[in-house]
């Protein structure tokens, strides 16, 4: 099968395996650059672990540290007739090159909201894994949940809280600056953002390992989160989305108390904009993205996912001097920090009104957004030729629920 892009609104219903191979590989590669300084985590679970933030994690455990990894997804497997979606491909790759590696490796894909998903990934660390789990990364971006034990189906809403919001962002279909108005939600919108983005499934897995013996005294777990900037806080932080990360500070607050006499460290972190399935659904990121990408590139201090991963392991998860993480007032892992800086939110903030259809490619880096959206299917790679013919049908080590 010939496979190209065929982009639909802010999704690619198309991946390529070649293509997506290639990124886990050059993933894993920055990451042995990276180094390892200090002792990292040995059996480790990541629940959203076939694309961005998650996979980011799952590859640097595994290749930063030899650490076991077991990882749970909900992807759209391959056939003869159709390609799989990049999470598949992705988890493939992974797969094969963890195990050529002489690393374990296997995959759940399944709801990772449903109790029967939690049954399976305990009974394989009882089963295959050689003792408890010491890191468990929660990194799920869903719009919607099946709650597990009534079966209602939950869905998130992308939405303000009390006005209505009216700002620039950018149509990636036609390339054009648009202005896009965002309602405020209602109260029930609210809650059912919290019910799906919120920290309640966290809490869940949490409990469910630790009640079943599987979660090792002093595990760490961390679940990601976005804070943002003023540009950004009426979508997302002051909106639904920051009510349901508000809700995964509260969660973490929670579990430390809870998992106490463990020695549970249940963390936030707190990252910053990379370009993912998730974030491109997002009205006014695109565009934030393609500014902020702009500034940072030229201050030379860029980050894509798999960087920012790495500097979490090392920087604060597991530093070499054994020393608790610096955290912010709120206990969380701060690694939007470089982000964050005055001069670049000020040089960010200076842009914003001045960017038009006309000059969005010379004023920000929306050509590298474009770029980095291709890539997370497969596509836009100097290094596969997209006109060859390849088999689309890919299998690996994965329970399928
Ligand atoms: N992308 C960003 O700029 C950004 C910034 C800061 C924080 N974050 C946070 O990072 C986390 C991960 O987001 P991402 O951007 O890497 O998203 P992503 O879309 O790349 O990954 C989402 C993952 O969740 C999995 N998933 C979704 N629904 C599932 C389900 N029901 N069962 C099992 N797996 C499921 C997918 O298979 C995938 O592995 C989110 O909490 C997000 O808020 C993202």
């Amino acid at each position: 099968m010939i496979i190209h892009p065929k982009v639909r609104g802010f999704i690619c219903i198309t991946a390529h395996p070649a293509g997506c191979e290639k990124n886990v590989a050059e993933q894993i590669g920055i990451t042995r650059a990276s180094g390892t300084p200090a002792a990292g985590p040995r059996r480790v679970l990541v629940i959203g672990a076939s694309t961005g933030y998650g996979l980011a994690s799952r590859i640097t455990a595994a290749f930063g540290y030899g650490a076991a990894t077991l990882g749970v997804f909900f992807e759209k497997p391959s056939s003869e007739s159709k390609p799989g979606t990049a999470g598949w491909y992705n988890s493939a790759a992974f797969d094969k090159l963890a195990k050529q590696a002489g690393l374990y490796s296997k995959s759940i894909n399944g709801d990772a909201f449903a109790n029967e998903t939690r049954d399976r990934a305990i009974e394989l660390i009882k089963n295959e894994m050689g003792g408890p789990i010491d890191l468990v990364v929660y990194s799920l971006a869903s719009p919607v949940r099946k709650l597990p034990d009534t079966g209602e189906t939950v869905r998130s809403a992308l939405k303000t809280i009390g006005n209505t919001f009216t700002a620039s962002s950018v149509d990636t279909n036609r390339d054009t600056v648009v202005q896009v108005s965002v309602e405020p939600a209602t109260e029930q919108e609210i809650a059912d953002t919290v019910k799906v983005m919120g920290g309640e499934d966290w809490a869940l897995w949490i409990d469910a390992l630790s009640k079943a013996g599987v979660l090792a005294e002093h595990a760490t777990t961390v679940a990601y989160s976005y804070v943002g900037t003023e540009i950004t806080w009426p979508i997302y932080w002051h909106g639904t989305l920051g009510r349901a990360k508000q809700h995964l500070d509260n969660t973490a607050r929670e579990l430390r108390t809870r998992h106490a006499a463990q020695g549970l460290q249940a963390y936030v972190g707190v990252m910053k904009s990379v370009v993912t399935q998730a974030s491109s659904a997002i009205p006014v990121i695109p565009l934030y993205v393609s500014m902020v990408f702009r500034i940072m590139k030229e201050k030379g201090i860029h980050e894509g996912t798999i960087e920012q991963i790495n500097r979490l392991f090392h920087d604060f998860l597991y530093r070499q001097d054994q020393a608790a993480p610096a955290t912010d007032g709120e206990g969380r892992l701060r690694l939007d920090d470089w982000e964050l800086r005055d001069d670049v939110q000020q040089a960010c903030k200076a842009l914003w009104p001045q960017v038009t259809t006309e000059n969005l490619s010379q004023l920000t880096d929306y050509a590298g957004y474009k770029h980095d959206f291709l890539r997370l299917f497969g596509f836009a790679r100097a290094d596969v030729d997209y006109d060859a013919d390849i088999p689309p049908d890919v299998h690996f080590d994965v329970v399928q629920l």
